[in-house]
């Protein structure tokens, strides 16, 4: 099963007041990383969302900027966008690993409610593929699935104890 055989969702239900959604994209491939950014804004358009776009330089910085700016406050929800694509040499698979692993580390540290949309391809034709404005662009399935992360988090909040893990 691939990105094209994937099943059409429902975006998740969000209540409460508008989500604050701080957008950190590395545009080292602009067109389809911006595709993917359109794809969340859209969505998140759709729920009123007061959002903010900030770049980095590729996707190697993602996970400290994330850091950064999940410790600086002030949102509800990040969304993590950039494209790897497969060259010559290994370098695609430590930056794929660890900007992937920082990203989750950040994630797992934090509870904070983060969207991944980091395609890492072996062409810029899956990366096309991913970022276009239909029903398989990543940076929809980025956006709901951040917003399921808040909605959790809303609906947790305030029932954390000393003693839970
Ligand atoms: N090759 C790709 C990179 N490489 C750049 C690194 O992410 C990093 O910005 C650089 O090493 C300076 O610290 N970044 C991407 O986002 N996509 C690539 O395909
Ligand atoms: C991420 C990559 O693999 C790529 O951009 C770097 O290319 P190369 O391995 O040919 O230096």
């Amino acid at each position: 099963m691939s990105t094209a055989d994937s099943p059409l969702r429902a975006p998740p239900e969000l209540d409460g007041p508008p989500p604050r959604v701080l957008v950190i994209q590395a545009p080292y491939y602009a067109d389809v990383v911006g595709g993917m950014v359109d794809g969340a804004l859209a969505v998140l358009a759709g729920l009123g969302a007061e959002t903010e776009v900030v770049d980095v330089a590729g996707a190697f910085e993602l996970p400290a900027a994330l850091r950064m700016a999940v410790r600086a406050g002030g949102h509800d929800g990040f969304l993590v966008f950039g494209c790897v694509v497969k060259g010559e040499t290994d370098h695609y698979d430590h930056i794929c690993r660890e900007a992937c692993r920082g990203v989750m580390d950040v994630s797992i540290e934090t509870c904070a409610a983060i969207g991944f949309g980091l395609l890492t391809v072996h062409s810029i034709q899956q990366a096309i593929a991913r970022s276009s404005p239909d029903r398989h662009n990543k940076g929809v399935e980025a956006a709901n699935a951040m917003i399921g992360q808040i909605a959790l988090a809303r609906k947790f909040a305030g029932t954390f104890t000393e003693t839970a893990a």
